[in-house]
């Protein structure tokens, strides 16, 4: 690769010529390693390097949930017998425990990154000007870049809907959306959660936990209702336990009231809160990149349109993660940025991304985590199925963690025609973790005879729910 890098200057500011061009630096800055230091590199970041999840979302959020963890072992100490509670959180201490160990890591990506020759750096917002031709607005004016090859991986942004009212009570700083509420500065007395998909339920937990009251909304009739029916039930059962569920709601109207808010729920009444977030869903930045007339097409929801090589529908420009998938999670960002990465260094052998078993897990109590199929799609496409279900309440390790059965289960999907597994879902403690081995037998292909068997598992650990759930689907496929 040559460097074509020149300054001439344009009436919109000194123009930039490089091998490649990176818009967006979360999964986007994992793709420049050592093996591009001979092309010439152009970064674009609007905000903090690291991108939604090392700033704004898995890494902070999940640093709260463990805190939030803590307070709940607390308060469930008496249940086992020990003298414990839970006496309530200092948050600013929570607060900057998470952010003084995130911020750096911030600057510190950005400064590597400007200490590097090859690279430059472009703080600003970028918009597409024509073919591998874009503006960057800086602080200092606008800088206009162009590349041989440009990959898009500016990620999306929370959606905020049109509701009466809520304008003014985000002008008094009370609406957050997950881009600002971990940086709140007090812990809210009752907070208000509009959303019961990811983000809405690993809130409502974290806080609820922390002494917050809880009022939660959705218009649905279940909480992450995209799970399996059995899942989404039982999840929902548990949260209603902890806090106020206003299901099949719509949030009709915000008011403000002295010092807080009324929420209008429609048929479900009212609610007084001091806060709101919003957790409606998320939505791609294709809109600030000024897309129309460079060939790069989006689709109705706004993601950029890309193959199964990551390429979009325009000669040189690549797209990943939140931008372009229909799986806007951060192992598949980071998946699709080593396929992007592969493409761009041997566009004589290029790679496909694999997309067939993409693993989710919700972080809230309990854990919710899944693979393929839920029991209902496998039925609507016909799959001659084998279902178990094994609960937590029935394996050893399950009976040290509760003393009735809590509903917490593994349930497993085979289709009788192939012997394979073709759905998991967790619902309990560690279900994120429980669940990889359900994910390599798929991903690998081994059958579901044998799975169980053909292994040890450790006694008494938890992994013996996934053993039973195994050996349940086994016979099931047998019977
Ligand atoms: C609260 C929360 C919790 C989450 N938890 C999890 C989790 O536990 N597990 C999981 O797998 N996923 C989780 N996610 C999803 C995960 O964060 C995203 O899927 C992932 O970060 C997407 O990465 P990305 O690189 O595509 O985009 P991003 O990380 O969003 O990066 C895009 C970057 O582009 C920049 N940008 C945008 N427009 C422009 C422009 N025009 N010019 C220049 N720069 C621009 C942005 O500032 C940003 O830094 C969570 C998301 C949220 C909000
Ligand atoms: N643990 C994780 O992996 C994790 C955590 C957080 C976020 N994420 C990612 O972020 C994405 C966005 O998360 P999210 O929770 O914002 O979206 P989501 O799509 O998961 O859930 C949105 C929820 O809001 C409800 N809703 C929509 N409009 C509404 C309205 N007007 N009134 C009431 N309810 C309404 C929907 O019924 C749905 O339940 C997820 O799809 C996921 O990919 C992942």
């Amino acid at each position: 690769m040559t460097s074509q890098q020149d300054s001439d200057r344009t009436d919109a500011g000194p123009a930039r010529h490089y091998d490649l061009l990176v818009l967006g630096t979360g999964s986007g800055n994992t793709i420049v390693d050592d093996r591009f230091d001979d092309w010439s590199v152009g970064i674009v970041e609007r905000t903090e390097f690291g991108g939604t999840c090392l700033n704004r979302g898995c890494i902070p959020s999940k640093m709260f949930v463990v805190t939030a963890d803590h307070a709940c072992d607390a308060a469930q100490g008496p249940r086992f017998g020990v003298h414990t509670r839970y006496d309530g959180v200092d948050w600013p201490a929570v607060r900057d425990r998470v952010f003084d160990r995130i911020d750096p890591q911030a600057r510190g990506g950005r400064e590597y990154r400007e200490g590097l020759v090859n690279v430059e750096v472009h703080a600003g917002t970028a918009r597409f000007t024509g073919e591998r031709r874009l503006v960057v607005e800086t602080e200092h004016g606008e800088v206009q870049v162009s590349a041989d090859q440009v990959v898009i991986a500016v990620g999306g942004r929370p959606v905020v809907p049109d509701i009466e009212g809520l304008e003014e009570a985000a002008a008094a700083g009370l609406v957050h959306t997950s881009d600002t509420i971990m940086r709140i500065d007090a812990l809210p007395h009752r907070l208000g959660v509009i959303g019961g998909g990811y983000v809405g339920s690993e809130f409502a937990n974290i806080f609820a936990s922390l002494g917050t009251e809880v009022v939660q909304v959705d218009g649905q009739d279940l909480l992450l209702s995209t799970q399996d029916a059995d899942v989404a039930r039982r999840f929902t059962e548990i949260s209603g336990e902890r806090w106020d569920l206003r299901l099949g709601a719509e949030l009709e109207r915000v008011e403000l009231t002295d010092g807080g808010l009324r929420l209008h729920l429609g048929e479900q009444g009212t609610a007084e809160v001091d806060l709101l977030l919003l957790a409606v869903g998320r939505r791609p930045n294709s809109d600030l990149l000024d897309l129309e007339g460079t060939g790069i097409e989006v689709d109705d929801a706004g993601r950029v349109v890309v193959d199964e090589q990551q390429r979009t529908t325009a000669e040189g420009v690549w797209a990943l993660g939140d931008i372009s998938t229909h799986h806007p999670l951060k192992h598949v960002a980071n998946h699709e940025a080593r396929i992007v990465q592969h493409n761009l260094l041997h566009p004589e052998d290029l790679q496909t991304v694999d997309h067939r078993f993409v693993p989710q897990a919700v972080f809230s109590v309990p854990q919710v985590a899944a693979v393929g199929l839920t029991e209902e799609q496998a039925r609507e496409q016909g799959l001659d199925l084998a279902v178990f279900t094994q609960h937590y309440a029935d394996v050893a390790h399950g009976w040290a963690l509760e003393e009735d059965d809590s509903g917490h289960l593994v349930k497993v999907l085979a289709d009788r025609a192939t012997g394979r597994l073709v759905g998991a879902h967790l619902l309990g403690p560690q279900a994120s973790v429980l669940v990889q081995p359900l994910i390599q037998a798929m991903s690998f292909d081994q059958p579901v005879r044998g799975l169980a068997r053909g292994q040890y598992w450790i006694h008494p650990a938890l992994s013996e729910v996934v053993e039973n759930a195994l050996i349940g689907l086994e016979a099931a496929l047998d019977a």
